[in-house]
């Protein structure tokens, strides 16, 4: 079994603030990890950590078995909160930007291209100008080109923010198609349906993770019939401790 993520004990302050305090976790290779919680939690700050965006004050962590390298960062797909996109250039042209700092060129270039383009929906919007785009429409386009290289481990923060309920169906049947060819996927999400479609996932509250497993086992550990519902069950245990 490969681990393609893994912290350990991290700790991470702005300020006085503690955002996140011994947090651990490992991810096993194809699965697709929802990091969930309230809002502010510290899920962007986890994953950004993870993704050497942001330093942890302390902590260790791997990827791909290893201390991070820039290798290492090249086999990662990140899809930010909010979208890095250039405004002023076409759709084509962003992904064009994106496939070359990645090394692709030329006919594999174009081909990688229109193939994410569409699996995202976006094929027929290619020469639009970004800034032409609707909100879902960037999200869909930052997807793609987190898609580019075809990486091995995602990290998505909240990808489907913003979406039609039509094209967040299909992104995560694109999910559970990447993860069947082996990709891992972190996930950070507030919608519960996607909980559910998580293999795993990790309830991060007060920069602790206090629950992790599959949905279903969770549910069962608390004695509950949705995966809403764990959620207040596990903020109740919490609170009587
Ligand atoms: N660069 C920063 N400087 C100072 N405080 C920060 C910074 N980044 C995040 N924070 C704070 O850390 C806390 C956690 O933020 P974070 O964005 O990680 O939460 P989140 O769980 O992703 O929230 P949401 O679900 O709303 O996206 C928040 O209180 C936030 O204000």
């Amino acid at each position: 079994m490969s681990f393609p993520v893994k912290g350990e004990h991290l700790h991470k302050k702005f300020k006085n603030q503690i955002v996140l305090s011994d947090v651990s976790l490992t991810l096993q290779e194809g699965e697709i990890y929802g990091l969930i919680g309230p809002s502010g939690a510290g899920k962007t700050t986890l994953v950004r950590i993870l993704l050497g965006l942001e330093k942890a004050d302390s902590g260790k962590i791997e990827l791909f078995e290893q201390r991070p390298t820039l290798n290492a960062f090249r086999s990662l797909g990140y899809m930010a909160q909010s979208d890095a996109l250039y405004s002023e250039l076409s759709a084509y042209q962003n992904l064009s930007f994106f496939a070359s700092i990645q090394g692709l060129h030329g006919k594999a270039k174009k081909s990688r291209i229109l193939e994410v383009a569409k699996a995202v929906e976006l094929d027929k919007d290619l020469k639009k100008s970004v800034a032409q785009f609707s909100g879902g429409m960037k999200r869909r386009l930052s997807l793609a080109a987190a898609l580019i290289h075809q990486p091995r481990l995602y990290l998505l923060d909240e990808p489907t923010v913003g979406l039609d309920p039509l094209i967040r169906k299909k992104l995560w049947t694109l999910f559970h198609y990447l993860k069947e060819k082996g990709a891992t996927i972190i996930v950070t999400t507030h919608v519960m349906d996607e909980v559910a479609q998580c293999s795993r996932v990790g309830l991060l509250s007060e920069g602790k993770i206090i629950a992790e497993g599959a949905p279903k086992a969770l549910m069962q550990r608390y004695h509950v019939s949705s995966v809403e519902d764990i959620f207040i069950a596990v903020e109740k245990e919490g609170a009587k401790k």
